[in-house]
């Protein structure tokens, strides 16, 4: 979304992408002559694709070409034998945007697999209006002097009622974005854009995630560790007897006395965690709290399977099912709550912490994975 705010703003316009609605530049003192006329320096250089977006790029390319062969195929695959005819103009135009779209807002806007129309039909509208005014001019913006004249094809009308368009269009692209965030006191919005494009660039559209990949995906470690963090299995451990005598915080505990351990107030402690009632899987994947991605048991702030010698023997297992079961749910299909409420994450009584509401979902396949999906055997 950076990039998207970045590539959509103005200080880096260009003749088409006009920094004032009201008082074009076309009309403000000429520039000197090394200065190029249509496309004016950019304050600062953007910052490379790359480093914008960095992991999305490989899946989105991938997936895109592969959509644009299937396309092709079609016809084919039901029987056709004569060569077909196809304005290859459009097929790049349109593998072009879908990309770039893709990689600055999530979303493509040509072909099949199209979610929103309407968005895609406004956007359609915006990029060929802008390629249709991007030849003409006014004369009086070469010679002003000759603006008494009325010699205008009304270009700058156009410009501008372009540029309101392609703003509207832009902020809705952001608020859109900053709702889903906000919507969501988990950010699954955030969840979401990092950790798609994660396992994208580690597998691209053509294998599940495996057991070995775990440990190059940080971010979706950092999913898990987080939900482990907030929503344990068990808010306290088992009962636990103290072989010897003691002193835990300034308490004496003398041997033989019951301990059961509040791991929910120490992982959820805000002495101990910045702001622990939001869902922030990237405190484990960048920020202070990283080692703890690294060892489920780092600094004893984080036990959701316990520590010591009776901790959980079922973590590794747990960690690396965990792991496969929701990282190739989340590369192979988009999720979404059933409705406009946000999921009831109360826990339930019972021994072990499940949720009083079980979880429903609502879920359809990714475009990207759609071809591996296809090709899915049972064995
Ligand atoms: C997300 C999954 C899991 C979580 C959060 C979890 C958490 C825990 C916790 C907090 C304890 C108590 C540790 C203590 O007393 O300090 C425990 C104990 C235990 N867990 Fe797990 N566990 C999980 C999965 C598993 C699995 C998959 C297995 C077996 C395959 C397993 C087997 C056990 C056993 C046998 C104990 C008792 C250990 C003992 O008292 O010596 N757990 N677990």
């Amino acid at each position: 979304m950076e990039a998207l705010q970045f590539y959509s703003s103005y200080p880096h316009h260009n003749f088409l992408l006009h920094p004032n609605k009201k008082t074009p530049k076309l009309k403000s003192k000429p520039k000197p002559p090394t200065k190029p006329f249509l496309f004016p320096p950019v304050h600062r250089p953007p910052p490379p694709l790359q480093e914008a977006a960095p992991p999305m790029l490989y899946g989105i390319r991938a997936a895109e070409a592969r959509l644009l062969i299937r396309r092709l195929f079609q016809g084919y695959s039901k029987g056709e034998t004569k060569s077909q005819k196809q304005d290859m103009k459009s097929v790049f135009f349109e593998l072009t945007l879908n990309v770039v779209m893709r990689m600055i807002a999530g979303k493509r806007y040509y072909g099949k697999s199209v979610e929103e129309e309407e968005e895609a039909r406004k956007f359609k509208e915006i990029v060929s209006e802008t390629f249709r005014l991007s030849g003409p001019t006014d004369l009086v913006n070469f010679i002003p002097a000759l603006k008494w004249t009325g010699l205008t094809c009304g270009i700058e009308k156009s410009f501008i009622e372009l540029h309101e368009k392609r703003d509207k269009f832009m902020k809705n692209l952001i608020e859109e974005h900053k709702n889903r965030i906000q919507d969501s006191p988990s950010s699954v919005g955030t969840s979401r854009t990092m950790i798609e494009p994660e396992i994208d660039a580690l597998t691209g559209p053509d294998r599940l995630i495996d057991e070995s990949d775990l440990t190059n995906l940080p971010y979706l470690r950092g999913i898990i560790i987080e939900t482990l963090r907030m929503y344990l299995a068990a808010a306290l451990t088992p009962p636990h007897e103290s072989s010897d005598q003691c002193t835990v915080g300034g308490f004496s505990i003398p041997q033989g006395t019951m301990l059961l351990v509040n791991l929910w107030a120490i992982q959820n402690d805000p002495k101990l965690w910045a702001e622990p009632g939001k869902f922030r899987p990237e405190r484990f994947v960048t920020g202070p709290y990283r080692r703890e991605g690294d060892s489920t048991r780092d600094g004893f702030r984080l036990l959701p399977f316990g520590a010591g010698r009776r901790r959980c023997p079922g973590e590794g297992l747990a960690m690396r099912m965990i792991g496969l079961g929701l990282g190739s749910h989340i590369q192979c299909f988009e999720w979404k709550r059933v409705g406009e409420e946000m999921v009831d994450m109360s826990e339930g009584a019972g021994l072990i912490m499940l949720k009083a509401v079980p979880l429903v979902a609502r879920y359809m396949p990714r475009p990207i994975m759609l071809h591996l999906l296809s090709q899915l055997g049972y064995k």
